[in-house]
């Protein structure tokens, strides 16, 4: 026997239901829409009672959401047990933040998936990876902190060692912020990415942020800034930047986000350094390695 149920304007849905001369009307148990009502009930108050647990079991296993095996759309009522706990209710409403990143998270692993053309030797442009290697090897730390070392030894004039003695403590302080959020978000590698890198640190094992993308994104700010290049070397180095950053997903080491927040982390980057800079002025004690040239 049908027990006396609020609808949602307030009318008693069991009243409506048996005076009904049609049972297979929209919102009928035969039709069955009588547990679309009760998805609507179970939906406005978390508190209804589910008089029905047929249609109880029935709504709970056909819900897309369910499905999923995310938050429960059913909750038990006071005949089933507790109330609904007070984070499912507030994951019932959640907030536009979250669905804003939970889209961006989903959308990121979808493209990152779709671009890592080169993630192996069989991937659909695998032959490309041997490239891609290259250019790894172009953004990696150590040549170009060897690189700069080398440089230094050989530099005859302050204002070059001035300036190289700057671009070793922005990959120096680059490795440090990158291992620090690495080490602190702890975001996993792609699936599909083969750990088969030259020269790592342990947290290289994470992904997040790049640090290929935050050095790319560093060394050509640095370098624009510093050197007197013409326009087409110029563009050069910024299409080395954002080429290096998108061979990362290419090559499945990287989501798209760790990427794009690399190149923005990497930017900013540069930033601190020029306002730390350090000269003769400042920090004499670095220079004193050197007589006048
Ligand atoms: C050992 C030194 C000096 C640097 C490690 C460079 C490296 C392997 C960074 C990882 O980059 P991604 O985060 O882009 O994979």
């Amino acid at each position: 026997m049908p027990s006396p149920r609020r609808s949602v304007e307030g009318r008693p849905l069991g009243a409506s239901a048996s005076s009904s001369s049609s049972s297979n009307s929209p919102g009928s148990p035969a039709h069955g829409g009588g547990c679309n009502r009760f998805e609507f009930q179970s939906l406005l108050s978390s508190r209804a009672p589910v008089a029905d647990p047929t249609c109880a079991r029935l709504r709970a296993s056909e819900s897309p959401v369910h499905r999923r095996g995310s938050f429960p759309l059913a909750a038990p009522g006071p005949s089933q047990g507790a109330p609904l706990p007070e984070e499912d209710r507030m994951d019932l409403n959640p907030s536009f933040l979250g669905i804003a990143l939970r889209s961006l998270l989903a959308i990121d692993l979808w493209l990152s998936k779709k671009l890592g053309v080169c993630a192996g030797e069989s991937s659909s442009w695998g032959s490309g990876r041997p490239l891609m290697k290259l250019l790894e090897i172009s953004g990696h730390g150590i040549p170009w902190l060897l690189g700069t070392l080398y440089c230094l030894s050989r530099s005859d004039s302050w204002a070059g060692r001035e300036v190289l003695m700057n671009l070793l403590f922005a990959l120096l302080l680059d490795l440090l912020l990158v291992a620090l959020i690495k080490g602190l978000v702890r975001r996993r590698r792609p699936a599909h990415n083969q750990m088969d890198m030259f020269f790592t640190l342990s947290v290289d094992k994470y992904s997040f942020p790049s640090g290929h993308a935050t050095r790319a994104a560093l060394v050509s700010r640095f370098i624009l800034n510093h050197l007197v290049l013409a326009i087409p070397l110029r563009v050069l180095v910024v299409l080395w930047a954002f080429i290096l950053g998108l061979s990362r997903v290419m090559l499945g080491r990287h989501n798209v986000t760790d990427v794009a927040f690399g190149l923005f982390l990497g930017y900013m980057q540069y930033s601190i350094v020029d306002y730390c800079w350090l000269s003769p002025h400042n920090v004499p004690v670095l220079f004193v390695l050197w007589n006048e040239p």
